[in-house]
């Protein structure tokens, strides 16, 4: 149950206002400054929001800490120019990277999860739960949000093999790092420095028990991640449920924390999809038909790669999948309406040709 911020007593306002935070702390730099002329950082100057209620985002700039009212289009991690006197008026600056999903359920409708992410760690384990097929698409998801992807493979101590696992992992894309290591150990701070430099916003995704909690404690250097944040939900150190946050940790990065990282569908992901799969969709331009759907068509060139040994048919059977897995997530709502009112139709024949039996 979260708290209302606005209400209630026993707040401690004394270290409520003035966080001594700079913008390049927050994420700010070149990308975000040149949309922004000098007049508009004065009159309405850039906020970032760190935290998602219910009731709306809790944004943080220099000197400033604010609440602006809960809107679909804005995320956490989104950078605002914050007008004063009307907060919900607050222009949204064009995004670095942006990670959605599509709502489960009817409508699937597009929801965003975070925004202006520099790196997402792809995180899975040297066991059973290592699967190539799950690390290419969170990878095609990553390079479509604009996000770097590192897959980070955890519980190296527990393995006998973890090199047969990093080599797996590196067959995913040439273009991905792969960083292998015992997240309970001394080692994530150092293994991850290289995309954990100040300033930079990085979010863990993996499934559960994976260690993406290790690894947020170890960037934070402490045992509970929520006593680090940027400051806690409403502004007066009173917690809140929220697990959608941006934290600052000691290094000088921002961890995004969120559930939502856990269940991401790829949609509308084509590119990322031939981002993971350059090496496939590059053998395509050799095929003889342009249509050519490789599968029996004369001149293929990648049934000639599979046939040769130089293309792995099982990669090949992956990126079919993921490629529907995508069309058919990425259809319209207009489209799944007609899709759906087509199906309907067919129900409706179907049931009049029956004799009622009731
Ligand atoms: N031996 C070993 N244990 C690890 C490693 N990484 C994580 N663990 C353990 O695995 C368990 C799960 O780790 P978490 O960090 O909670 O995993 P998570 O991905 O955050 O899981 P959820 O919160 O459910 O999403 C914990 O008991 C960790 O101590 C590792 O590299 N080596
Ligand atoms: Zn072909």
């Amino acid at each position: 149950m979260g708290r209302d911020p606005e209400g209630g007593p026993g707040g401690h306002d004394d270290d409520a206002k003035a966080i001594p935070v700079t913008l390049q702390q927050l994420g700010w730099g070149p990308f975000f400054a040149a949309q922004v002329d000098v007049d508009e950082m004065v009159a309405t100057p850039p906020v970032r929001v760190v935290t998602v209620h219910r009731s709306g985002f809790q944004v943080l700039g220099e000197g400033i800490e604010a609440k602006v009212p809960p809107r679909a289009d804005v995320t956490v991690g989104d950078w605002l120019l914050l007008d004063r006197d009307t907060p919900a008026a607050s222009r949204t600056l064009e995004r670095s990277s942006l990670l959605k999903r599509r709502a489960p359920g009817h409508d699937r409708q597009v929801q965003l999860i975070a925004a202006n992410i520099d790196t997402v760690f792809i995180v899975t384990s040297c066991n059973e739960d290592f699967n190539i097929a799950r690390l290419e698409r969170y990878v095609a998801l990553t390079f479509e949000s604009g996000a770097e992807p590192v897959i980070v493979l955890t519980k190296t101590d527990l393995a006998t093999d973890a090199a047969g696992f990093v080599e797996a992992a590196r067959g995913v894309s040439d273009r991905v790092a792969v960083v292998a290591l015992d997240a309970r150990a001394e080692e994530p701070g150092k293994a991850l420095a290289e995309w954990c430099r100040p300033g930079r916003t990085v979010a863990f995704l993996g499934s559960s028990g994976v260690g993406k909690s290790t690894l947020t404690n170890a960037l934070a250097g402490t045992e509970d991640i929520a006593t680090q944040a940027v400051r806690e939900a409403d502004a007066r150190g009173r917690h809140t449920t929220t697990r959608r946050q941006l934290y600052m940790v000691p290094g000088g990065s921002i961890v995004l924390d969120t559930p939502g990282m856990r269940e991401l569908q790829l949609a509308d992901a084509a590119s990322g999809i031939a981002d993971v799969f350059e090496d496939i969709e590059a053998l395509t331009t050799g095929c003889r038909f342009r249509d050519c759907a490789h599968d029996t068509e004369p001149g293929c060139a990648v049934q000639q790669a599979v046939a040769e040994g130089r293309l792995d048919a099982a990669r090949l059977a992956r990126w079919r999948k993921l490629q529907e897995e995508d069309a058919h997530n990425s259809l319209s709502l207009n489209q799944r309406r007609s899709k759906d009112r087509a199906f309907g139709k067919v129900v409706r024949q179907a049931t009049k040709e029956k004799p009622r039996n009731r």
